[in-house]
């Protein structure tokens, strides 16, 4: 997605331990407009698909995942990292070693909004080591929904977790994939834009 591209070469910023910081418009400052024109994308490249139900993980997926929802008509579900006393009754667990916290957390979905008959959309901001959406298959797998695919803003195509997705056999869409970044000259080399 070229518009998306643009915008990270323009004000993504690569920071030790290879963490691309785009939270001036994406993960903590969020551009609506530029989030509108994701959820239209999302919505073109799963167009062809069923889907009653976006499924994601605090915090940072939310934003996205609501814009690529009013898309489709359909609702939101994220994983929740913490135990909450909202959530009541039985879950789904799995867990999720956060990359940018450091730490594994039991993420939790409750029944009453997933279950058989589900067909689910994942959505996420970042795809790196794929934990995040290793734990979301898992809760989706639980479940008995339908995993339909996985749509992710940003996938770091030099870590492992593209591969251990698509090696799963789930559909993934990912709007820039970054094949590599230097620290040093501040490069970033998208795939497919590779001269
Ligand atoms: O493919 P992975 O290695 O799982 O990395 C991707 C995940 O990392 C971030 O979550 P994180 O928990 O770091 O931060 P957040 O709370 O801002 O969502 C991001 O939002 C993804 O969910
Ligand atoms: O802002 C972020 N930058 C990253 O490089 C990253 N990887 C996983 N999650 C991430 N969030």
């Amino acid at each position: 997605m070229q518009l998306l591209k643009d915008r990270i070469r323009k004000d993504g910023k690569i920071k030790a331990g290879n963490v691309l910081k785009v939270d001036s418009f994406l993960n903590h400052q969020m551009d609506t407009d530029l989030f509108v024109e994701i959820g239209k994308e999302f919505k073109r490249r799963f167009a062809d698909c069923e889907i009653n139900k976006i499924l994601t993980i605090e915090a940072s997926g939310i934003g996205i995942a609501c814009v690529v929802a009013q898309q489709f008509h359909v609702p939101v579900v994220f994983a929740k990292k913490t135990q909450t006393k909202n959530i009541a009754g039985d879950v789904y667990t799995s867990k999720v070693e956060s990359y940018t916290h450091g730490r594994v957390y039991d993420i939790i979905v409750s029944k009453e909004f997933l279950g058989k008959g589900d067909k689910v959309l994942l959505i996420d901001d970042f795809l790196a080591n794929g934990k995040a959406l290793e734990g979301l298959a898992a809760v989706v797998e639980e479940s008995g929904a339908e995993l339909v695919g996985a749509g992710i803003v940003i996938e770091k195509g030099f870590q492992v977790g593209g591969d251990i997705i698509r090696s799963k056999g789930i559909r993934l869409e990912s709007l820039a994939i970054v094949d590599s970044m230097d620290e040093e000259t501040g490069t970033i080399v998208f795939r497919g834009d590779e001269a």
